[in-house]
């Protein structure tokens, strides 16, 4: 569960009253999560997401995840819009935290996605990444290779805690990362955190997409990558590519790939998977006391990264273009 934040009753009602949404009538901590502290808040006009923004999110980035989520609904994409307070504004204060709320959407996440839900994400990426056009504030992504190495080394002198010899291990992806990470390839909003419990499926059709708080400029291609590893793998760790050739024929019906894009994928999930081994590799040796979080495994990515670096071209998953 994630609350890291305990909120009172006086202060959330408070908090609630700033919006133009009728009175308070329930809320709960959500029990799912390891970012940031989400409430499910019920209020006389329905349900809400309540969300204080935690120690990953920069104050700063608000205003592009606020706006992006604000954007991508006003051209008809399915994700929480963030409601405005009665003095206008999006973001507010509670508990000594930016917070804010955001519609509900409808919806539950699958632990499993079937071979056709892992087309409709496929779509839905495309769309997303259509959508995303003609934003105008610019987020770069602090999590793409220039983040990796700052964050290993907050974690380094551990790692080894993990897995023998595991602080070795990184630092040479970390070495080759920095020298191959493309650059050319095209470049536009990505969501960066796109795993299945962030995308809903409501009587079988995907009905929305949610957490924006990972969403940067960044490489196309990389989101796709990113859901590679998230999508497509199976509990024993079997890459499964029927579901990722699913995913990219989703994808290509609304937007193509490029044969650039196409070839760095191999490159791009084995980056994807590192970039996720290390915040994980972060949260699973700094547990902040008293927060009720359960950390996520930082050796299911390491496995996944293994897997890549045996891979030289998408043949070799067996996708085609
Ligand atoms: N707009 C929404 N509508 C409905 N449910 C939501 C919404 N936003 C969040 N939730 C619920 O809250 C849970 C946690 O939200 P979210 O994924 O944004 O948290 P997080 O801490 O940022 O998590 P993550 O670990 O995925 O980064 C979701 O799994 C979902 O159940
Ligand atoms: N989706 C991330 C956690 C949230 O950033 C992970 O599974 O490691």
């Amino acid at each position: 569960m994630a609350v890291y934040t305990e909120v009172s009753d006086e202060e959330l009602s408070a908090f609630v009253d700033s919006y133009n949404v009728g009175a308070l009538t329930s809320y709960k901590g959500i029990a799912e999560g390891v970012e940031n502290s989400n409430f499910l808040v019920q209020t006389e006009t329905g349900p809400y997401i309540l969300t204080l923004y935690e120690k990953r999110v920069n104050p700063s980035d608000l205003p592009f995840f606020l706006g992006l989520m604000e954007h991508l609904s006003e051209r008809g994409f399915n994700c929480p819009t963030p409601l405005k307070n009665r003095e206008g504004k999006a973001l507010g204060h509670l508990a000594g935290r930016p917070a804010a709320m955001v519609t509900f959407l409808d919806g539950m996440w699958v632990r499993r996605p079937s071979v056709e839900q892992c087309e409709q994400l496929g779509v839905a990426m495309a769309q997303l990444h259509k959508a995303g056009e003609g934003f105008e504030i610019e987020r770069a992504n602090a999590l793409s290779v220039g983040g990796w190495r700052p964050l290993f080394a907050m974690c380094a002198n551990r790692a080894d805690e993990v897995q023998k010899g595991l602080q070795n291990e990184i630092e040479k992806e970390l070495e080759y990362f920095e020298a191959h990470w493309p650059k050319d390839l095209p470049k536009g909003v990505i969501h960066a955190d796109l795993f299945v419990d962030n995308v809903f499926f409501l009587r079988g059709a995907l009905s929305g997409i949610i957490d924006f708080y990972f969403a940067c400029n960044d490489l196309l291609a990389y989101d796709i990558a990113i859901c590679l590893n998230a999508w497509c793998f199976e509990p024993d760790d079997m890459f499964n590519v029927t579901k990722a050739r699913a995913m990219l024929k989703g994808y290509q019906s609304v937007r193509p790939l490029s044969l650039e894009e196409y070839n760095a994928l191999p490159l791009l999930a084995r980056g994807a998977a590192l970039r996720f081994h290390l915040t994980r590799l972060y949260d699973w040796l700094n547990v902040p006391e008293g927060a009720q979080v359960t950390p996520k495994d930082p050796i299911e990515y390491l496995k996944k990264l293994r897997f890549h670096r045996s891979i030289r071209t998408p043949m070799d998953y067996g996708i085609e273009r």
